[in-house]
């Protein structure tokens, strides 16, 4: 993609978005509500039209029609034919391109079994969970070998615990099938969980382009830092209260950042809420204002109770452009 914009009347849904999607790789769009991802990949498909350009291997595709781009697309809420069983949905794009039968009743079962469907060929689809679903709409996108796989939201209409799992075999399905992917999602585990690099998006622009871990490790604004899930973004040099020697620049405390044990910072619960393995309380710190802290199920406190905070640095995360001088001080040590 290069220069790449859409506006729907004064609205300006992409903004002059450039990246490249290496072969065999996935790319995750991943940003708030509204910022544009979906109209992004829609544009790709070839269903928006927009100013700059889409290339595929050097080819800018501005003419080529949706059907004739060769990219497969998967929706949230999967949208299969209801009146065809699970080998007629997944073999749709294989019979429209006139692949003869043996060879289409072998790619369907091939691709059932890859998505963990082996046995559910003949069962109709109005019979099946809505994981089930997504993985036979996954399966009828990959039949017909797609250039690119396009997927909006895939597993956002599932609950939690199931998309939590379905990401992980999604990964294993994009991998082993070697596929090049784009993905939206607003959602960063599962970002992570997928993709090899994640575009964030805010506002109609891509605001950071990295692998995950990059990312993670060096979100590159304030509000980039929030959205990844910094309780809160400050001056590094707020953190002296921890007794730590002075730091430059702004920081994100990630969730585990402050736990509740004897250190030197001392304030008062103000709110607590109940995760998997451990209470997460909202403190108001002394010298460092409102703060995101943990504590164990077991022993956590109350709210109003007065208590004391540790600092974990591996929790503390550098916000903003890499200096120059901080990248030669990486690269020297
Ligand atoms: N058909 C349309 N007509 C007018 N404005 C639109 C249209 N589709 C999207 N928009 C606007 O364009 C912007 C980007 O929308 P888009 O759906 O791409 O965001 P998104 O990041 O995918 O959001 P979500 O995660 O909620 O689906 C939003 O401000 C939205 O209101």
């Amino acid at each position: 993609m290069s220069g790449l914009s859409v506006r729907y009347g004064t609205v300006a849904a992409v903004s002059d978005v450039d990246f490249e999607v290496p072969d065999g790789s996935v790319l995750a769009l991943l940003g708030p509500s509204g910022c544009g991802k979906s109209t992004l990949l829609r544009a790709v498909a070839g269903l928006e039209v927009g100013t700059g350009s889409v290339c595929w291997d050097g080819v800018d595709l501005s003419g080529v029609p949706v059907h004739r781009r060769g990219f497969g697309l998967v929706f949230q809420d999967g949208q299969l034919f209801p009146h065809r069983d699970v080998a007629g949905n997944v073999a749709f794009g294989l019979r429209m391109a006139g692949t003869p039968r043996a060879e289409r009743d072998a790619r369907v079962g091939e691709l059932l079994e890859l998505v963990g469907l082996g046995g559910h060929a003949a069962r109709r689809v109005g019979e099946l969970s809505g994981g089930e679903r997504q993985r036979v709409a996954l399966a009828r996108a990959l039949a017909p070998r797609p250039r690119v796989l396009l997927l909006d939201e895939p597993l956002s209409a599932l609950d939690r615990a199931l998309r939590e799992q379905l990401a992980v075999d999604l990964a294993r399905v994009l991998r082993v099938s070697g596929t090049t992917a784009l993905v939206v999602t607003h959602d960063h585990d599962e970002a992570f969980t997928l993709a090899d690099r994640v575009a964030v998006m805010r506002a109609g622009r891509v605001r950071q382009v990295g692998t995950p871990d990059e990312v993670w490790a060096h979100p590159v604004d304030d509000e980039t830092a929030r959205f990844l899930g910094c309780g809160r973004v400050l001056d590094a040099a707020e953190l002296a209260v921890f007794g730590d020697p002075p730091r430059r620049g702004r920081v994100g405390l990630r969730p585990s950042a402050l736990r509740v044990g004897p250190g030197p910072v001392h304030g008062e619960v103000t709110a607590r809420v109940h995760r998997r393995d451990h209470v997460l309380l909202v403190v108001a710190a002394e010298g460092l204002g409102r703060v995101d802290a943990v504590a164990g199920i077991a022993a956590a406190p109350q709210v109003g109770a007065r208590v004391s905070l540790v600092l974990d640095p591996g929790g503390v995360v550098p916000v903003g452009q890499p200096s120059r001088v901080s990248i030669r001080d990486r690269a020297i040590e």
